[in-house]
C-alpha cells in the first residue's frame, strides 16, 4: 500500500500552522482509488489556500464534513470515490446547517461515476474548477436516514456491486454493475417487491408488484448512453425496475441495448418525485447508495430539490436528454 507523506487527521496544506482557514477544506480519502493521489492532493491544496483533512478510517470523512458545515465552511472539497463523497454529504445533513458548503468533487476513488457525471475528470482539473467553475444546485436524493447524490441502486446488482472488480468499475462505470448482475443472474431469483411511485398529484400515483432482479434510482446518475438517466435539478428521480422474468433476454451484448431500450418488456421506468421500495418476502433488500450499502425491508425515497450548491466542470449539462449532452 502507499503509504501517505502527509500525516492523517487536520494540518494545514502549506504546512506554516497558522491559523486554520475555515473558507475551503479538502477532505481526502487516502485509500481510494490506486491510492497514490494524497501527495497531489496535498501539493493542490497547499496552493489553493485549503486545509486538508485526511481520513483514517470509515466514517472520518462524514465526521470532517460534518464539522466543516458547522464552522461556516464556504467550500468542502471530497478527494476520493464516490463513497467519500456519500459519506460527506451525509456530514453536510448530520450538520443540521441551514447553508451548507458547496460541494466540489476532486475524482481520486476507482469508479468516480459522480465527478464524471458532473463532467469533473481530473484531480487538477477539479481543483482549478475551484477558482473558476460554475455553481449549480443539485437535488438531493434521500433514502431512509442516508442521502445520495447519485443513484441508488438495489436488488442483484447491489450485491454484484461489492464483488465487481475494480478496472471494470474504471471502464465502464456503473454499468460495470449492470454487466456482473448480468453474468451472475441464472442463479437469482429476484426480489418481490411492492414499489409505490408517488406523483404530488396522489390521484396519478402508481402501485407496482412483481419480482424484480434490479431497481435504479438515479438522481443524477448517466446509467447508459441514451434517456436513461436522470436529471439532477428537475426535483425527480429516474426510477427503472427491471423484472426478473426479462433477465434471460438480458444476455451478452444485446444486455445493455435492451435495458436502456424505452419501450423493452418487462422494464418499467418512471420520474417522480418519491418512491417508497417494500420487500415482499419480510428479507431486507441490498442496496447500494453511490456504491455504499445499506440493507432495507422498506426505502422511502425522495429528492430535496435543489438542496445542494455543487461546482460542475465545464462540460456538465443538466438535462441528460439535451442535444450533445450523451456519454
Ligand atoms: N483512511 C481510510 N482507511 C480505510 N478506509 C477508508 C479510509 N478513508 C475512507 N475509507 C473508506 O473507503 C471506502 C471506499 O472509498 P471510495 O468509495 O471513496 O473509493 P473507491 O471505492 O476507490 O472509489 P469508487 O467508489 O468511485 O469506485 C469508503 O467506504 C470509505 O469510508
Amino acid at each position: 500500500m502507499h503509504v501517505p507523506m502527509v500525516p492523517p487527521g487536520s494540518v494545514r496544506a502549506d504546512g506554516s500552522g497558522a491559523a486554520e482557514s475555515t473558507d475551503r477544506v479538502v477532505i481526502c480519502n487516502p485509500v481510494s482509488g490506486s491510492e497514490d493521489h494524497l501527495e497531489q492532493v496535498h501539493g493542490l491544496a497547499a496552493d489553493g489556500g485549503w486545509k486538508l483533512r485526511v481520513t483514517e478510517a470509515e466514517g472520518d470523512a462524514r465526521e470532517y464534513a460534518r464539522e466543516a458545515a458547522e464552522s461556516g465552511t464556504e467550500l468542502v472539497a471530497a478527494a476520493g470515490g464516490d463513497g467519500t463523497v456519500n459519506e460527506v454529504v451525509d456530514g453536510f445533513v448530520d450538520s443540521g446547517v441551514e447553508d451548507w458548503p458547496t460541494l466540489l468533487i476532486v475524482p481520486a476513488g476507482t469508479g468516480n461515476n459522480t465527478a464524471s457525471n458532473l463532467g469533473i475528470e481530473s484531480i487538477g482539473e477539479a481543483f482549478s474548477l475551484a477558482e473558476s467553475g460554475r455553481r449549480r444546485r443539485l437535488d438531493l436524493g434521500r433514502a431512509n436516514d442516508r442521502a445520495f447524490l447519485n443513484s441508488c441502486i438495489g436488488g442483484l446488482t447491489a450485491e454484484a456491486s461489492l464483488e465487481t472488480d475494480s478496472e471494470s468499475k474504471r471502464r465502464f462505470g456503473v454499468l460495470a454493475y449492470v454487466l456482473k448482475t448480468i453474468e451472475t443472474a441464472t442463479n437469482y431469483d429476484g426480489a418481490p417487491l411492492r414499489v409505490t411511485l408517488e406523483n404530488a398529484d396522489v390521484a396519478t400515483s402508481v402501485v407496482w408488484e412483481g419480482d424484480v432482479a434490479l431497481a435504479f434510482i438515479g438522481n443524477c446518475r448517466r446509467f447508459g448512453r441514451r434517456q436513461a438517466q436522470a436529471h439532477a435539478e428537475d426535483g425527480l428521480l429516474e426510477v427503472t425496475l427491471v423484472e426478473n422474468a426479462s433477465m434471460p433476454s438480458m444476455v451478452g451484448a444485446t444486455a445493455l441495448d435492451h435495458l436502456f431500450d424505452l419501450d423493452a418488456d418487462g422494464i418499467v421506468r418512471h420520474r417522480v418525485p418519491r418512491v417508497t421500495i417494500e420487500s415482499l418476502h419480510d428479507e431486507p433488500i441490498t442496496y447500494s447508495l453511490d456504491g455504499e450499502v445499506l440493507a432495507a425491508e422498506e426505502l422511502d425515497l425522495e429528492t430535496l430539490p435543489g438542496a445542494i450548491s455543487v461546482v460542475v466542470g465545464d462540460d456538465y449539462e443538466s438535462n441528460p436528454d439535451a442535444e450533445g449532452a450523451g456519454l
